[in-house]
């Protein structure tokens, strides 16, 4: 992935583009993990990952913990933090690949209470890929002990440029219908 340098703010400036979408790369921190368009203007992503890699044999490995900000219950992390980090992890699977592509399915076993401000470790792994659908899963644990605390698993399905252009036409012709009502 090429890249233009290292701002103040660790986070990478990309001056490339993701094969085959013609899509601008998104930028990552020093730790690796790419931003979505929500944490860019804070140069951090804001559900608490901060280190993401693959390893040698195609899994991804992410650090994280989860921000106070998400507690849900006293001391444990909201359940919609859970689901959404692990959506983000599984998603980025296909990203560490060069390949862009969105959540078709999603689903959630929270296995124990997630506590917040704690060192976590999520592993994600492609059970199989067909054609432009990836079946992917993964495994949250404590960090110190390794005692899983949620599972996920889902279908991404792989998008090229065209897709976000489509749905601003799309979002465009249901306005319209509506405004002729
Ligand atoms: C770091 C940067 C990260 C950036 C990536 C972030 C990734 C995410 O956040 S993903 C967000 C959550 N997921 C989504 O928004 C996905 C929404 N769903 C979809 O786009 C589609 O259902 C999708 C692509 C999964 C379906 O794919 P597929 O099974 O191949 O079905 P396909 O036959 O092409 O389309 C199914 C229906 O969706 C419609 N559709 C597909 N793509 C689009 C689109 N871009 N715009 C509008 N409608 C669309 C089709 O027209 C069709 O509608 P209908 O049933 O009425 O004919």
């Amino acid at each position: 992935m090429p890249t233009t340098g290292t701002g103040e703010s660790g986070v990478t400036a990309p001056n490339g583009h993701w094969a085959g979408t013609g899509l601008p790369e998104p930028p990552r921190t020093a730790g690796g993990v790419t931003l979505c368009g929500g944490c860019r203007a804070l140069g951090a992503c804001r559900l608490g990952v901060e280190r993401e890699r693959l390893d040698e044999g195609g899994v991804a490995r992410f650090e994280l913990s989860c921000p106070r900000s998400h507690e849900g219950g006293p001391d444990v992390a909201h359940g919609g933090w859970t689901a959404a980090v692990l959506d983000d992890c599984l998603g980025h699977l296909p990203l560490l690949h060069g390949v862009m592509s969105v959540t078709a399915e999603l689903t959630v076993s929270f296995v124990k209470p997630v506590p917040v401000e704690r060192p976590l470790e999520l592993r994600v792994w492609a059970d199989r890929r067909e054609g432009s659908r990836w079946y992917i899963a993964g495994e949250m644990t404590l960090a110190p002990g390794g005692a899983v605390l949620a599972r996920a698993s889902g279908i991404w399905v792989t998008r090229d440029r065209s897709h976000y252009a489509r749905h601003a036409k799309w979002l465009a012709g249901q306005v319209e219908a509506t405004e002729g009502q």
